[in-house]
């Protein structure tokens, strides 16, 4: 068992400053002026407590690509970031689409012990788009998946998509989607519009992602199942959500911190937004950085705003960080030959109070609570009360902090925010009572 914390003087989700005394794995007890009793006690004086955060969308390339990331330092990076659980996405190498490798995902995150990684099984053989993975044997091994993607690819045929929705549905499964028609993007390299026109790139059309959205909400509703969609970027995607939402479709959402920050002007080396958050971007002054190449890509201020609005009123549910760590060689190289993705565990918070501001409960139930109760973690989403599991975040929402690609802990480093200053800063985490951050370092 581990040792008791006395946290002193937090705000928990914003409210007035208590103590909150952690001991076996849950939150013994909340009140003002706690007897510390023998417990290491926190100085939380002006921070604000938070249910630890849950990505429902990480990249964490192991087994496979160790070099741009491993199971532990994606977790690292997590519980930096103020996350006590990650969805661990299937596009690796193996694929993620047997027991046996969700499987050996799940103890590599037991093991670590950061943060609780909850392996995505891939839906379809290698993510080939041809046959269903064995997804009943992935649900019912260890790691107990109930999210299956193919994420990196949209599972376009109709028929199997519809397949799968009707396979997860027997153990309240959801299909994730990445959304992305892929007869329409062949070749993209950026968002379709004036900006890729003037650059010269082929481009990624926005009725890509829609048409795949409209489809698959019409696919859940007739088999009454649940969908999931990836990394929302557009404004008519928006539309579409609200439009099946209204239907009572069983339809989830994310939007990644990145859609809600940059456009594609920053492919041209300019920021496209006029928001104060955007004028002191560092980064991408040049033109042509392959840190802003992303799938789906950075859209329109217009897209932007929508899916800012979406997100307060709810019609997006999370945000999902879509970390994706390259390689140097996979990213410093010319645009056209760059892999799409950036890193995001370590800044999302930051930049979500830098879009809604001080928001707590808005941030707590689209980073936290939602993604639990998406992903079915019960142990996480709850906000630090008596009785409930010690997973936490502390946050000090008066820190700025320059964003250097060097002081990161994953492996990559391909931050798109370099050199920006963002608000707020992660000064500790808890995991089932046990810090796994401190003073803003990782403990282990
Ligand atoms: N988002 C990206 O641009 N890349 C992701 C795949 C994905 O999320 O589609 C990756 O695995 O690198
Ligand atoms: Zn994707
Ligand atoms: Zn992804």
């Amino acid at each position: 068992m581990s040792e008791p914390y006395l946290i002193r003087g937090v705000r928990v989700v914003g409210a007035e400053p208590t103590d909150l005394l952690l001991r076996d794995g849950v939150v013994a007890e909340a009140g003002r002026g706690l007897d510390a009793r023998g417990a290491t006690v926190v100085d939380a004086d002006g921070l604000v407590a938070l249910p630890g955060l849950v990505d429902l969308h990480t990249h964490l390339r192991e087994p496979g690509r160790e070099d741009a990331e491993t199971v532990e330092s994606g977790s690292r990076a997590a519980a930096l970031g103020g996350y006590t659980a990650v969805c661990a996405m299937a596009n690796t190498s193996p694929v993620a689409d047997t027991a046996g490798v969700v499987e050996q995902v799940w103890r590599l995150g037991r093991e670590a012990g950061l943060v609780d990684v909850q392996p995505i099984g891939a839906v379809t053989v290698g993510l080939a788009g041809e046959r269903l993975a064995e997804l009943g044997a992935m649900a019912s091994s260890a790691a107990r998946v109930r999210i299956f993607s193919d994420d990196g690819h949209c599972v376009a045929d109709p028929r199997l998509m519809r397949r799968a929705l009707e396979y997860v549905k027997a153990f309240n499964g959801v299909i994730a989607q990445h959304a992305e028609e892929p007869r329409l993007t062949e070749g993209a390299q950026m968002h379709e519009g004036e900006v890729s026109t003037r650059l010269g790139l082929t481009g990624w059309p926005a009725v890509a992602e829609e048409a795949i959205i409209a489809r698959d909400v019409l696919l859940a509703e007739h088999v009454g199942s649940r969908l999931h969609v990836c990394h929302v970027s557009t404004a008519g995607s928006v539309e579409v959500l609200r439009h099946a939402r209204a239907r009572g479709v069983r339809v989830t959402a994310e939007v990644t911190p990145h859609h809600l920050f940059f456009t594609d002007e920053v492919v041209a080396g300019r920021s496209g937004l006029t928001s104060p958050a955007l004028a002191n971007t560092g980064s991408g002054a040049a033109g042509y950085d392959p840190v802003f190449k992303v799938n789906p890509p950075l859209r329109t201020a217009t897209d932007v705003t929508a899916l800012r609005e979406a997100l307060v009123e709810g019609i997006i549910d999370i945000v999902a960080t879509d970390h994706a760590p390259h390689a140097l060689e996979d990213k410093e190289c010319e645009w056209a030959y760059a892999r799409p993705g950036m890193l995001g565990l370590e800044t999302a918070l930051s930049v979500l109070l830098s879009v809604v501001g001080e928001r707590w409960d808005l941030i707590a139930e689209r980073m936290s609570r939602t993604p639990a109760r998406i992903a079915g973690l019960t142990e996480h989403g709850r906000d630090p009360a008596p009785g409930a599991h010690a997973n936490l975040t502390l946050v000090d929402p008066a820190a700025r902090r320059v964003v250097e690609p060097g002081g990161l802990a994953s492996l990559s480093r391909n931050t798109p925010y370099a050199g920006t200053t963002l608000p707020g800063r992660i000064v500790a985490t808890f995991l089932r009572g046990e810090p796994t951050v401190l003073d803003g370092k990782a403990v282990k």
